[in-house]
């Protein structure tokens, strides 16, 4: 039944706003290669399925803004090409009509330092943080997080951070090469160097974000380049601190969703206290016409995905 707010058997018919999502298109200009696992990787085709996704989320013309789930260039691109591929897949995501939300991912990071990469990818933060908040509508708000603000990653090899990191590695992970999770059991194995954790700063950041969005009334979506919950992803593929960043967010009921990439396959899961989880599949493994990107619907009670070929459709319900 269709009544004068609307409603159609509860639910709302037109959502309150829209927005385009992709991730992991970790472009080069280089051959057809695959994963360590064996995983065909489409270097090249990535850039198409880039095009598409900025065709389609113009043809719709109701999307507010896209989101970007992070590794814009594949850490095997020549790094005296890394700054021209960089400007040149950020340039594809501008011909979008609307602004788009950027994070970094680990490949951005084997291609540019991530006080570079703040600027180039315009990111609405203070201080030159990778991390930062925005509000499409009153009632709603996302918080974009850094996943290798403590990381071994992008800062200078002598950085307190970098030091800090490398030694956390050293005490976690017993090989040789730290990307190897060899001989690691279970959520260990997510002690590798093309992972990070949300460093102590950003954690008050984050509470502090979510106790204004609750005064505020405001139902929030999380996300981050690196997965938070285990059941949505690989061992190999979380977040090193899922468990601090999980229990800031668990102490408040607004957060209703929180995305990711990096683990190319996609995952979904529903966390003990209702959020939903969705790791978005890589537009990098999407093999010649075929793609992976899509846009979300957000409504009052549930936000639903709206996937393109590899990226699954999803509707997620909130549970209160
Ligand atoms: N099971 C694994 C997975 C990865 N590695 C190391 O990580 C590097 C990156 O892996 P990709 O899946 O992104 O290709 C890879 O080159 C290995 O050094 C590993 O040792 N064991
Ligand atoms: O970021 P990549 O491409 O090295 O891949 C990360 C893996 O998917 C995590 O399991």
């Amino acid at each position: 039944m269709i009544t004068a707010n609307g409603l159609v058997s509860g639910h709302a018919k037109e959502p309150i706003f829209s927005f385009g999502v992709i991730s992991d298109v970790q472009y080069a200009d280089i051959p057809d290669g695959r994963s360590f696992s064996g995983i065909p990787r489409y270097y090249r085709h990535s850039f198409q399925v880039l095009q598409r996704a900025v065709n389609n989320w113009n043809d719709l013309r109701k999307l507010r803004f896209s989101v970007n789930f992070g590794d814009l260039v594949d850490g095997f691109c020549p790094k005296d090409k890394s700054l021209t591929m960089v400007e040149k897949v950020i340039t594809e995501f501008e011909k979008f009509d609307g602004p788009i939300y950027h994070m970094i991912g680990n490949h951005c990071l084997y291609n540019l330092p991530r006080k570079k990469l703040v600027t180039l990818l315009k990111m609405p933060s203070v201080s030159g943080h990778a991390y930062y908040d925005f509000s499409p509508t009153p009632e709603y708000r996302f918080i974009v997080l850094d996943a290798y603000d403590f990381s071994a990653l992008g800062w200078p090899q002598d950085h307190p951070i970098s030091i800090a990191a490398k030694k956390f590695l050293e005490e976690k992970n017993p090989n040789a090469d730290k990307n190897s999770p060899n001989g690691m059991v279970g959520l260990d194995r997510r002690f590798l160097m093309f992972n990070g954790a949300v460093g102590k700063e950003q954690l008050d950041w984050l509470d502090s974000i979510l106790l204004d969005s609750t005064e505020r009334k405001q139902k929030v979506i999380v996300c981050c380049h690196v997965p938070l919950d285990p059941k949505s992803a690989s061992a190999e593929a979380l977040l090193w601190n899922y468990e601090e960043v999980m229990d800031v967010i668990h102490q408040y009921k607004c957060v209703k969703a929180c995305f990711a990439g990096h683990d190319h396959k996609g995952g979904y899961s529903v966390d003990s206290h209702g959020i939903h989880h969705r790791v978005l599949e890589a537009a990098l493994e999407c093999s010649p016409g075929s793609n992976a990107f899509g846009y979300i619907d957000v409504y009052h009670d549930r936000i639903t995905l709206v996937g393109t070929d590899r990226m699954m459709s999803t509707e997620m319900l909130f549970s209160s």
